[in-house]
């Protein structure tokens, strides 16, 4: 149950919602147009759209809102979505596996603990964005992980792309002490990530989403509130599924109309005028038609929500031929070396060297 806010029209949202914005991190104001804080915008600043809950507007009070926020898994994703945070303002604490993706973070501002344990234990809200569901799990309930550093009155969000069971298992170890859980995987990769242009999928205490949403806000252009936990993890599963079958048909496509003699080139700008279009397309054609694929979303993880898709599927036997033919050119690619390239490199698994 959502509705949806044009952040043109910032000066819509309740003075509540925009205080609680502002005192959540200091600088926040500036993510709705550069104003200084508490100041509405008003005259249309951005054309992207922000989805607030019905409810979202009536959260705690600023007195009740967290002001330390913790950052698990600085990858791809993880990286600038932390960084948009410290930019706000926001007094981050980050941890990752690999140290030393924490030092740009900490270069601008961002607060250093050795686990998750002690970002858990030191933070109001601590997020956690990491490769898969086992490195979820992980994180969260292994050795020195988020779960002993939790206790009633914080948070545990996490935006990793996971399956329902892995996020329902996590939700149970959390709420068992006393702190709430939310999962908000995202839709959106690098780009979005970097330009604070996600799109948050989030499921379980309604509390935590609405202390949260200032700081996905930060973070993304849209938010969807989906009920109980699993319910975001199936949405991102769905939503990546005809992704991943979207990029193996293109590939079909450019590498069809190259082999009859015409312009691929040509082929991603009539698709990208026609009903079909999509940014992925035009943003990735070009190079795939180089057989270049710098990555934004690594071709395991699109395997990897491909593989959690299809299991989701087959809980209900609902068919999906075009998902699973899909995954197993995801896995040829996986085998010839790719699984760190682009998810793109998918074409390369249809060209003749890579065929069975
Ligand atoms: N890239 C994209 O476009 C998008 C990705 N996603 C999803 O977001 C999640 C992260 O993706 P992305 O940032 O691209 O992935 P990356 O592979 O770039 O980063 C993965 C992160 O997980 C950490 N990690 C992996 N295994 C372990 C482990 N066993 N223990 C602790 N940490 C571990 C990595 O640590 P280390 O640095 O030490 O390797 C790193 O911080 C995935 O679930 C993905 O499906 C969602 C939307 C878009
Ligand atoms: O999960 C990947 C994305 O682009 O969304």
């Amino acid at each position: 149950m959502s509705f949806l806010v044009k952040t043109t029209d910032c000066h819509h949202l309740s003075s509540t919602a925009m205080a609680m914005c502002s005192s959540f991190c200091p600088h926040l104001p500036n993510h709705f147009g550069g104003r200084p804080a508490y100041s509405f915008p008003t005259k249309p600043l951005s054309f992207s759209f922000k989805a607030f809950t019905s409810q979202a507007s009536n959260a705690s009070s600023k007195d009740e809102l967290p002001t330390r926020v913790g950052f698990l898994g600085l990858g791809i994703m993880g990286s600038p979505m932390a960084q948009n945070l410290i930019k706000s303002g926001c007094d981050v604490t980050v941890w990752n596996r690999t140290k030393s993706k924490c030092d740009p973070l900490i270069s601008l501002g961002a607060k250093y603990k050795p686990s998750p344990e002690e970002v858990a234990a030191s933070c109001d809200v601590t997020f956690a964005m990491l490769a898969d569901p086992e490195s979820a799990v992980d994180v969260a309930l292994g050795k020195h992980g988020a779960v002993n550093g939790m206790s009633s009155g914080k948070g545990y969000v996490d935006v990793s792309t996971v399956d329902g069971a892995t996020s329902k298992l996590i939700s149970g170890h959390i709420k068992s002490t006393g702190a709430s859980f939310l999962e908000a995987p995202v839709s959106g990769s690098k780009k979005p990530a970097e330009d604070g242009q996600l799109i948050f999928l989030t499921a379980g205490d309604k509390s935590l989403y609405e202390i949260a949403a200032p700081l996905l806000d930060v973070m993304g252009k849209s938010r969807f509130y989906l009920g109980d936990v699993g319910n975001g993890a199936a949405m991102k599963l769905v939503v990546n599924m005809i992704m991943g079958s979207m990029m193996a048909s293109f590939s079909e496509g450019l590498l069809l109309t190259e082999k009859i003699g015409l312009d691929p080139k040509v082929l991603v700008e009539v698709v990208s005028q026609g009903a079909i279009s999509a940014p992925m397309y035009s943003v990735k054609g070009p190079s795939m038609i180089q057989s270049l694929y710098p990555t934004a979303f690594p071709l395991k993880h699109q395997q990897k929500d491909l593989r959690l898709a299809l299991g989701l599927a087959e809980s209900v036997s609902q068919s999906t031929p075009i998902a699973a033919t899909a995954n197993e050119l995801y896995k040829v690619a996986k085998s010839h070396g790719l699984s760190d390239e682009d998810f793109s490199a998918v074409i390369e698994a249809l060209k003749p060297k890579l065929q069975q």
